[in-house]
């Protein structure tokens, strides 16, 4: 594409969230303005302030119009969503899951590499570079289901998992695509030994689409030995194509074995475009952590350079991520690298590399 085609105005919703969600925001947002300005772009943030404050306020995550608030934006900057004090399912069903089904993000991207200068978890594995093609709008985390005779006995919750042949297809599909620009491998994260209908039928449409791409192997792996190769080969995996569940587990396993989770980032996509799409570390509000100047911003800023690389601004993307991967192989980071700088040091280090590279 040509530069000039490309927008160099854009509308960006943040919502930083809870906990650590807070604290890893500001970092990402300062290193992208300096990259804007570098690169003659803007951008308009538009600060939401919903999260479990704002439910234990006003008895709601986010406002009643919240999805069209959104809507006309050119993206979504999200921390993380999640208290000690609330149930999880209250939180997360009452942000974050109806904008990835409203905005039918129904990929959610998720790369894990060893950044250079970093030792792996285990040997062998010195060369991670792999991504995770997590499906985001079915599967497990599914509505259907129920819960009877509460408080009695007889109690019982019933939760069906929903898996629908154009759900299957479109996962597939972006897998395949992005495997066959890559390695010519795809491994499908399965388990249709143990689930007997859904796994089977993930199985099948898998595999019919995998006829379009004769340039791709697929391998199906069983999910509890993709588990244990995650741990002690990830070098061996280059795209993960997974269901909403399978894919949420590995991503977090994958990034642990690259170090830490703090430093993964995930890219919840619309890829028609005809939704704002949606850019958030891997991590939750980390509520252990909060509060302390321990959170390591990575995942937050590799989140952001997803995101000026779905707005086109590829260029900044790159420095951005390079910025970061620099300053990791110099030898400084956050505690959970085995580092001692905190956020704030780390994000300045951060931000002396953008201001440094011309
Ligand atoms: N997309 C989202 O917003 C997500 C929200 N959550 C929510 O977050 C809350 C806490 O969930 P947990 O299961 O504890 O997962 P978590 O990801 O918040 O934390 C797990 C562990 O990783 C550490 N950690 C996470 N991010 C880190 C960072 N940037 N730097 C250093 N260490 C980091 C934490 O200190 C903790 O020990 C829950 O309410 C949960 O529902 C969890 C996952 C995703
Ligand atoms: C909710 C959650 O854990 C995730 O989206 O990764
Ligand atoms: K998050
Ligand atoms: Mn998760």
């Amino acid at each position: 594409m040509e530069n000039s085609e490309i927008k160099q105005s854009y509308a960006i919703d943040v919502i930083a969230g809870d906990g650590i969600g807070q604290e890893v925001m500001p970092p990402a947002i300062a290193c992208i303005d300096m990259l804007a300005a570098k690169h003659d772009f803007t951008i308009t943030w538009r600060e939401r302030d919903w999260s479990s404050e704002r439910y234990l306020r006003d008895g709601t995550m986010m406002p009643a119009n919240g999805i069209e608030q959104l809507a006309d934006g050119d993206g979504i900057f999200l921390g993380a969503v999640g208290t000690p004090d609330i149930p999880d399912h209250i939180t997360l069903w009452g942000l974050l899951i109806p904008i990835r089904r409203d905005f039918m993000q129904y990929i959610n991207l998720r790369p894990t590499k060893l950044l250079p200068g970093l030792k792996p978890r285990v040997t062998g594995a010195d060369s991670i570079d792999l991504l995770v093609v997590r499906e985001n709008v079915e599967g497990e985390y599914s509505e259907l289901g129920g819960r009877a005779y509460r408080g009695r006995p007889e109690e019982l919750a019933i939760q069906e998992a929903l898996f629908t042949r154009r759900g299957v297809e479109r996962v597939a599909r972006f897998a395949l695509d992005l495997a066959s620009r890559r390695s010519g491998r795809l491994v499908s994260a399965t388990k249709s030994n143990g689930i007997i209908h859904s796994m089977p039928f993930w199985d099948e449409v898998i595999d019919e689409v995998g006829k379009e791409f004769s340039s791709v192997t697929i391998e199906p792996v069983l999910i509890d030995a993709l588990a244990a190769r995650g741990v002690l080969r990830p070098d061996t995996l280059d795209v993960v194509v997974a269901s909403n569940l399978f894919g949420d587990i590995l991503s977090d396993l994958l990034s642990a074995a690259a170090g830490s989770i703090g430093i993964a980032p995930s890219a919840n996509l619309n890829p028609e475009h005809e939704f704002p799409s949606l850019f958030e570390p891997v991590h939750g509000s980390a509520p252990d952590i909060a509060g302390k100047g321990l959170a390591n911003p990575i995942g937050q800023m590799w989140a952001g350079a997803m995101m000026l690389e779905h707005l086109g601004q590829k260029a900044a993307a790159a420095e951005l991520t390079g910025a970061f991967e620099s300053v990791v192989a110099l030898g400084h980071s956050t505690p959970d690298l085995g580092g001692s700088l905190s956020t704030e040091e780390f994000t300045a280090a951060v931000i002396e590399q953008i201001n440094t590279k011309h």
